[in-house]
C-alpha cells in the first residue's frame, strides 16, 4: 500500500500541556503525512500541504541526530513501518500521526495504525478534526487524540464556523470510542472573546481544552490570560490548560 509521506522523526511531544489525554513531554516517533485540505494562516508545516509537490519523504536515521535519508513519494507502507521501528529506543509513549492532515489518507493511516498497534505501540492522532466521517474509520485504533479547534483568525477555510462544528463532532466520535481526547485552540492577538465563549460552550462536559499561542508568539500575556479565563469560567477551571510549542524552544523537531 502506498502513501504520500512527509517525514518520520523522533522527538518529545512538544504540545498539549498538562490536560487529561495530553502526551506533553513524552517520547514519540512522529509520522507526518503530506497533504492538507485547509490553509491555516500560521501553519508551520506549510511545505507539506500540497501533496503533489512533496516529491520525496525523509526519515531520521538515528534518534536525535537530525540526520535524514530521503526516498521518493509515494512511499511504501512497509518502508514507513521500518523507518519507525528503526527509531524505537524502548522508551516510547506512543506513535504520533500528524501532517499535513493524516486523516486525508485514511486507508494507509488505518493500515499503519493497525500495524503499530499489533506491534504493541499506542497511537496518538494529531488532527484538524474537520473530517468526522474519516475520524470514524480510525477511532477504534486511536488511544490519544489532539483535535484542533480552528479559531476564526486561523482563516483555515471559508466557512470556519461549520468547520468548528465538524471538529466538535470528531471529538465526540473519538470520546465515544474511548479515546483520551483533548481540543487545542491556537490563539492570536486578534482572537475574539465571544468566539472563545462559543468554543467553550461547545466543549463543556465533552473534552478538555488547551489554549496554544500562535508561534512566533504575538499575543500579549494579558490577552492570553483573558482568553484562558473566558474558557475556564465556562468549562471549569480544571478543564482548560496552556500549551505552547516547547520543541521550538528546545530546538528539536
Ligand atoms: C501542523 S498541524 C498538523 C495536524 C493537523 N493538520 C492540525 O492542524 O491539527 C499540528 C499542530 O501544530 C499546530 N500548529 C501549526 N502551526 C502552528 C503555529 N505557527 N503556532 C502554533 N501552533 C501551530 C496546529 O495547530 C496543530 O495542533
Ligand atoms: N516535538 C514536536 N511536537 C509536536 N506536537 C505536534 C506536532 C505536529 O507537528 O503535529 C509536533 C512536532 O512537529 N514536534
Ligand atoms: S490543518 Fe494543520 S496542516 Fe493543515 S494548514 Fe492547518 S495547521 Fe497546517
Ligand atoms: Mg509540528
Amino acid at each position: 500500500m502506498k502513501l504520500i509521506m512527509a517525514e518520520v522523526f523522533n522527538s518529545w511531544q512538544g504540545e498539549g500541556g498538562s490536560v487529561e489525554g495530553s502526551a506533553f513531554g513524552r517520547r514519540q516517533i512522529f509520522v507526518r503525512f503530506a497533504g492538507c485540505d485547509l490553509n491555516c494562516l500560521w501553519c508551520d508545516s506549510r511545505e507539506y500541504i500540497k501533496a503533489s509537490q512533496v516529491s520525496r519523504w525523509r526519515y531520521e536515521v538515528e534518534p536525535f541526530t537530525g540526520k535524514f535519508e530521503y526516498r521518493p513519494n509515494p512511499a511504501e507502507l512497509g518502508d514507513v513501518v521500518d523507518a519507525i521501528l528503526r527509531l524505537d529506543t524502548g522508551d516510547l509513549h506512543s506513535i504520533s500521526y500528524t501532517g499535513g492532515e493524516p486523516t486525508l489518507q485514511v486507508e494507509p493511516l488505518k493500515a499503519l495504525m493497525g500495524e503499530m498497534k499489533s506491534l504493541g505501540f499506542d497511537n496518538f492522532l494529531e488532527t484538524h478534526g474537520g473530517l468526522p466521517e474519516l475520524i470514524k474509520d480510525v477511532a477504534h485504533l486511536t488511544d490519544y487524540a489532539s483535535v484542533d479547534i480552528k479559531d476564526e483568525t486561523a482563516r483555515a477555510t471559508e466557512d470556519w464556523r461549520a468547520l468548528v462544528l465538524r471538529e466538535v463532532k470528531s471529538i465526540r466520535i473519538l470520546k465515544e470510542a474511548g479515546v483520551k481526547v483533548y481540543a487545542k485552540l491556537v490563539v492570536t492577538s486578534e482572537t475574539k472573546l465571544e468566539n472563545v465563549r462559543w468554543y467553550a460552550e461547545l466543549l463543556k462536559g465533552l473534552a478538555p481544552l488547551v489554549i496554544q499561542p500562535r508561534e512566533p508568539i504575538e499575543v500579549s500575556q494579558e490577552r492570553l490570560m483573558e482568553l484562558y479565563r473566558e474558557a475556564a469560567l465556562i468549562m471549569g477551571r480544571k478543564n482548560v490548560g496552556l500549551s505552547f510549542q516547547v520543541h521550538k524552544y528546545l530546538n528539536v523537531l
